[in-house]
């Protein structure tokens, strides 16, 4: 069924030789609901994945992801203690950065103005030594300098050290807030907590209530596997061609071994996939593609390829034809948000990225300045540096090739993981409008797609517009 959708259906097609093919919206793009499942029996809100890299997925990046409704997971590039200890570190992270601004108990009135002036936040709560809430302090109500402003100046506003995520929406309902902000230890101001955020459930979550995370493993260390899932949500077996008779033993024995799931990958042909469903008792998920990612430089050197569109639609009919169902992580490729509802189109649950949050903030990479642009260091798992670190660091890092399938290089720095998802998020809504599909399920129905030449891909792309011309 999916392998017919795309054009030549033989052809190993990728995410820019095809268009989505327009459909009749029903609502608007904003309603469109991107919620679906990274592995069986684990939801997230939104379908996107980071990719187990030893430049994209550590522990700040990971607690980012779940907390913005996606997830992450942790590469394996690190001792089995040290990745244990990673997955933990998430797991311990709160839910949200719940700390309020701080104002001294004596602070005039104008301090607490100042503060929401530089976060631009509208109101703080005021609140009491003993630390109950009495009231709230807003802009308008603090520049209008009315007799209430000046009572409320001779108040103490102040943070309570540690109000729990209840009391704050109790708060934010009683007082029509919208908006907490945050701060970190040392009282800098660092973002904001919305009421959506707090009610709506936005955080992925793991069965133990806290932030949602999975963990990369070898297939041959049962060891590692079995620690980590003590701690992790998921697993995500982490190598290029699963489709490998001992790679396939090895995982068939893992899953009778561990406490929780384990995400099967890079397949990707639909052989491939039967040899994964018919062989291993249960997979938690399916993790697809082959020689996309921008790092990657499999199809290259071994001329073996399975671009992440092409190889969805493949897994996407196994899963279909074995009558389970199992979540497929489409894994490599995705540029823009509208790569990945391609993905979904053909068959995909959730897509893995490396490169767009590798450009995060919150990923391992300090921000390099090179002139007056900012970047961060990126690259693949099969890098030479990256297997250098693996054989030094992971005692089942075996030797099964003598050549580097990957490379490494600078991308341009994009902000945090919260701007970059925020990006994706409404990129994909507006796809999803322009197919019609109100949901991921949808798309599995709707979405079709249609071949595109390079030359019409330059007419669909932005062209023919100055866009450096230097005024005098
Ligand atoms: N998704 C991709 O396209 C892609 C491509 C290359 C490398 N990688 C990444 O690079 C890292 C290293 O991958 P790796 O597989 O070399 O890890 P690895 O060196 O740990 O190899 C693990 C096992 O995978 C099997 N395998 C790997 N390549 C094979 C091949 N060409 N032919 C037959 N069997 C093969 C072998 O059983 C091997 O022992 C991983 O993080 C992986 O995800 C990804």
């Amino acid at each position: 069924m999916f392998r017919d959708k795309l054009p030549l259906s033989n052809a190993s097609l990728t995410f820019r030789d095809v268009v989505l093919v327009p459909g009749r919206a029903v609502d608007e793009p904003a309603k469109v609901d991107l919620s679906t499942f990274v592995a069986r029996g684990i939801p997230i809100r939104v379908p996107l994945v980071s990719s187990p890299m030893d430049t994209v997925t550590e522990r700040d990046l990971a607690v980012a992801m779940a907390r913005e409704g996606g997830v992450g997971v942790i590469h394996r590039n690190m001792t089995a203690e040290s990745e244990v200890a990673m997955v933990r570190s998430v797991k311990e992270s709160p839910r949200y950065s719940l700390q309020y601004i701080k104002v001294a108990p004596e602070a005039p009135v104008g301090e607490a103005l100042a503060m929401m002036t530089a976060a631009n936040l509208d109101s703080i709560p005021i609140v009491a030594d003993d630390g109950s809430i009495f009231g709230i302090i807003n802009r308008s109500s603090a520049i209008s300098a009315s007799g209430r402003v000046i009572d409320v100046a001779s108040k103490p506003v102040v943070a309570p050290p540690s109000l729990g995520e209840e009391a704050i929406i109790k708060l934010m309902r009683e007082k029509g807030l919208d908006v907490i902000p945050m701060v970190d230890s040392e009282g800098h101001y660092i973002g904001s907590v919305t009421y959506y955020d707090l009610t709506r459930g936005h955080p992925s979550l793991g069965k133990d209530g806290n932030l949602l995370v999975g963990a990369a493993v070898s297939p041959f260390d049962l060891e590692r596997a079995k620690k980590l899932s003590k701690h992790a949500d998921f697993l995500v077996i982490d190598v290029a061609h699963a489709d490998n008779e001992n790679v396939i033993s090895a995982v068939a024995r893992m899953v009778k071994e561990v406490d929780v799931g384990v995400v099967f990958g890079n397949v990707g042909t639909y052989k491939g996939a039967v040899d994964a469903i018919t062989r291993i008792d249960y997979l938690a998920g399916l993790r697809v593609g082959i020689a996309s990612g921008s790092i990657c430089s499999t199809g290259v050197v071994t001329g073996a390829a399975a671009p992440t569109l092409w190889a969805t639609a493949q897994v996407a009919d196994a899963v279909l034809d074995s009558g389970a169902s199992i979540p497929i992580i489409a894994d490599g490729g995705i540029r823009e948000p509208g790569d990945a509802v391609k993905a979904f189109a053909a068959g995909a649950w959730s897509v893995m990225m490396g490169r767009a949050f590798a450009q995060a903030l919150e990923s391992p990479s300090p921000v390099i300045r090179v002139g007056s642009h900012k970047y961060k260091y990126y690259r693949g798992m099969g890098s030479e540096g990256a297997r250098e670190a693996r054989f030094s660091l992971d005692r089942y890092g075996l030797k099964a090739k003598n050549v580097a399938e990957g490379v490494e290089g600078l991308v341009p720095y994009r902000g945090t993981v919260r701007d970059i998802v925020n990006y994706f998020v409404g990129g994909m809504q507006a796809a999803m409008g322009y197919i019609g599909a109100m949901n991921i399920r949808e798309a599995w129905e709707k979405g079709a797609f249609s071949l595109v030449t390079s030359l019409g891909w330059s007419e669909v792309a932005p062209h023919d517009l100055f866009t450096d011309v230097e005024g005098d």
